[in-house]
This record gives structure tokens, C-alpha cells and sequence, in this order.
């Protein structure tokens, strides 16, 4: 599946077996030698209740994530009916919209640098780095640079791994185009560049209302399309709206995994 271009093989271990090695999920994330992917997803029943559904998010270079918006999307776009969405990041609740569009709530983001992590204690709005970008957590680590996006590719792949990031981190650069609209490219941790990022797109938005740049409701236009994201005020979480698309289904056979 995808959502914006950012895409997805999910793999539901509810009624197949799969062994989710880390060769193996690294050849089906590789594009000539695998199927090709973003993200790989694997789905099961879900061990807490009010769950429907089980869902992990690993990266092609096998490590795993705790949260991914537009896999979140697109698991529930394929299992249908609204369904809670159980990550390491909580419980999710996804809703579709009166235009058929497909929203995650994706909780409450992180704003102290513990739970963010970074490697030392320090005001998690303007980061020490230049372009004083500023950091949050949606589940997983995320910091975003308000100063244009080619900074993404020129200097994505050594910001992911800088040391005030423990944990490496996605980089979000962002062009504001107005209080409600903004510009974004982001280097994924573990993945590179994509075409979208929707646990990116929030924390862009969470990062630029706190900053001041921005309104809680906005529009976040990326290479791959747009996502709409609310920073609720009411009880602080955040809701992402777009687009999830199913591509085609396919049978892995038994045995044949590491061939
Ligand atoms: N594509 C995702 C984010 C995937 C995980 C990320 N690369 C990480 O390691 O945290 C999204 O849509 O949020």
C-alpha cells in the first residue's frame, strides 16, 4: 500500500506464518532484489484491550520504528471499519472522514528532550545544531528545520546520525508558506529520503506551533501529495488526514524467504 508515495509491504501474521528476520525484511524492503518498500508492517492480533489490530513498523535497514503515520493510515484504510490500532507508541484510534479519507490520531507528541531522546539535557525547541531546528516525538524521534527543504537532501544522511540524537533521528525540513500551509521534505531515519512522512508531518506541525510559526490546523505538502494535520488544543493530540492506497496483494511462498 501507500500513502503519499510512501510506501508500505504489510504483512499480516494473523493467518500466515512469516519469520520476521532481519535478512529477510531487508530483502523484501530491497527494491531489485525484494518487492520494495518504505516500510515493512507486520500485523497481528492484538494482546491489549480495545485493539483491533496489532501493528509493528520496520525500516529497510531493519531497524524498528515506533510510530508510522502513513502505514497507520494505510493498515486501517485494509482492515477497514475504523479499526484502534495498537503500535508501541499507544493506542490509535482511526476514523474516515464525510470525503472518504482515511485519519489516525496519533496521541499526544513528546516535547521533553528525555522522551524525545536526545543526548543531553536542553530546551527542545531551538536544538544547539545550525538551523536551530526544533525536536519532538510522535512515537518516534523527529526534528524539524524551518529554514527551506533542499537541507534534507544535502544534509539529511549526517543529521540522522548526529550525536544528540541516541536514538538517530528523522529530519524534517520545512518551507512555511503561510500560518496554514507548509512546505516539507523529510529524511527518514533508517529509510533516506521518502516521498512522505506522516509521523513527520505532525511533528512539523507540533515543532511550528511551538515555535510560533504556525497555526494548529495546517496543510503539509510534501513530494508525494498532502496531509491535513490538527494539533487539537482540547487535549493535545494529533490528528492526520489523507489519502491511503492499496496496490496490489501477493503471495510470498513458504521456503523461499531468504532465497
Ligand atoms: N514513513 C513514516 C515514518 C517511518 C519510521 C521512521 N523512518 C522512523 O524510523 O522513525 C511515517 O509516515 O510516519
Amino acid at each position: 500500500m501507500q500513502g503519499l508515495g510512501n510506501d508500505f509491504v504489510i504483512i499480516d501474521r494473523r493467518h500466515e506464518r512469516f519469520d520476521a528476520t532481519l535478512h529477510t525484511m531487508s530483502k523484501l524492503c530491497d527494491r531489485r532484489f525484494g518487492v520494495g518498500c518504505d516500510q515493512l508492517v507486520l500485523l497481528d492480533a492484538p494482546d491489549r484491550d480495545g485493539a483491533d489490530i496489532r501493528v509493528r513498523f520496520y525500516n529497510p535497514d531493519g531497524s524498528e520504528a515506533g510510530a508510522c503515520g502513513n502505514a497507520s493510515r494505510c493498515v486501517a484504510a485494509l482492515i477497514g471499519n475504523a479499526p484502534v490500532l495498537q503500535t508501541s507508541a499507544g493506542l490509535l484510534p482511526s476514523f474516515i472522514t464525510p470525503e472518504g479519507e482515511i485519519g489516525v490520531d496519533m496521541g499526544v507528541p513528546a516535547l521533553d528532550w528525555q522522551r524525545i531522546p536526545l543526548s543531553q539535557a536542553m530546551d527542545t525547541v531551538e536544538l544547539p545544531l545550525p538551523g536551530s531546528p526544533a525536536a519532538c516525538s510522535m512515537g518516534n524521534p523527529h526534528a524539524t528545520f524551518f529554514d527551506g527543504m533542499d537541507r534534507a537532501d544535502r544534509e539529511g544522511a549526517a543529521l540522522e546520525r548526529d550525536a544528540l540524537f541516541p536514538e538517530r533521528a528523522n529530519i524534517g525540513c520545512a518551507e512555511i508558506v503561510s500560518r496554514d500551509f507548509i512546505r516539507l521534505r523529510v529524511w527518514e531515519r533508517g529509510a533516506g529520503l521518502t516521498l512522505a512522512c506522516g509521523s513527520g508531518a505532525c511533528a512539523a506541525v507540533v515543532n511550528g506551533v511551538r515555535r510560533g510559526l504556525l497555526d494548529r490546523e495546517c496543510r503539509v505538502e510534501m513530494d508525494g501529495g498532502a496531509l491535513r494535520i490538527h494539533w487539537r488544543e482540547a487535549d493535545g493530540h494529533v490528528l492526520m488526514i489523507g489519502p491511503a492506497t492499496h496496490v496490489f496483494e501477493g503471495l510470498y511462498p513458504l521456503g523461499t524467504h531468504d532465497g
